[in-house]
């Protein structure tokens, strides 16, 4: 069981929570298509898991899917949102005005998932004062300020893992509940602290494996077809 799940701050099994943001993605794109019923073989099909896994997962939601009809996808959609908070505005800040820092900051799409920037620190004096997209990239002095004026919950912290800790203890002594944290720093932070940590070589690492076991096997099967045939 995962900390979140033992906190009790997740209502969900962590993995069938992560596969409801997959649905999530998937449905949207549904009814963006203007599609108004999905099957759970569909989900299955495009999700490559199993129609007996969508429908487990479902089974935590409220709604219901009908036998040959499926699921309304505006029903699921509605309800996801509401679980996610999508349609609640949240102000977010960014710590690290640097490739990562500035990329996530000119990202568009958060605003569909309720999300606005608020703003952008870092603590080079060279980039304080210019523009990533929009925002003025500010010092560190202004956390506070800022902070208390859009209620800041979550901070993105996109600083080299040597600075990581110190700003995560500087965000959570100016009373930011959650981080989202890009470094690849495990950061120690008070219980109440929520963390997500991001690592985009975590996703690849799985990929390689899968890779060289997909390899794997069909030498295997390449093998056993030679050494059954007759020579
Ligand atoms: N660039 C990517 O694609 C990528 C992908 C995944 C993870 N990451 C991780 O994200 C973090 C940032 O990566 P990047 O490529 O944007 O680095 P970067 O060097 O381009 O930017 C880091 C920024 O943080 C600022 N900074 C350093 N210490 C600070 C502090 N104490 N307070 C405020 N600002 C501070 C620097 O001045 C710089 O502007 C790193 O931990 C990296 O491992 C980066």
């Amino acid at each position: 069981m995962s900390l979140e799940e033992r906190k009790g701050i997740l209502r969900f099994p962590k993995a069938t929570f992560e596969r409801l943001k997959l649905y999530h993605a998937l449905l949207s794109q549904l009814h963006a298509e203007g599609k108004s019923y999905v099957l759970s073989e569909e989900i299955a099909e495009m999700l490559r898991i199993t129609p007996e896994q969508v429908r487990k997962d479902f089974s935590f939601l409220e709604t219901k899917g009908k036998p040959k009809v499926g699921y309304v996808i505006k029903e699921l959609l509605d309800e996801l949102d509401e679980l996610f908070g999508t349609g609640v505005d949240e102000n977010i800040i960014i710590i690290g005005a640097g490739h990562l820092g500035s990329a996530l900051a000119n990202y568009k799409g958060f605003k569909n998932i309720g999300i606005r920037v608020a703003a952008i620190f870092d603590n080079d004096p060279k980039k304080i004062g210019t523009m990533v997209g929009e925002l003025m990239v500010l010092p560190l002095k202004d956390l506070s300020r800022v902070i208390r004026r859009f209620k800041v919950k979550i901070a993105a912290i996109c600083v080299p893992e040597s600075s990581a800790q110190q700003v995560a203890d500087l965000l959570v002594s100016h009373g930011v509940k959650a981080l989202w944290n890009f470094s690849t720093r495990i950061l120690d932070v008070p219980a109440e602290v929520i963390v997500q940590n991001e690592d985009i070589t975590r996703g690849l690492l799985g990929l390689k494996h899968m890779l060289a076991e997909k390899e794997r096997i069909k030498a295997e099967e390449l093998n056993s077809v030679k050494e059954s045939s007759p020579k």
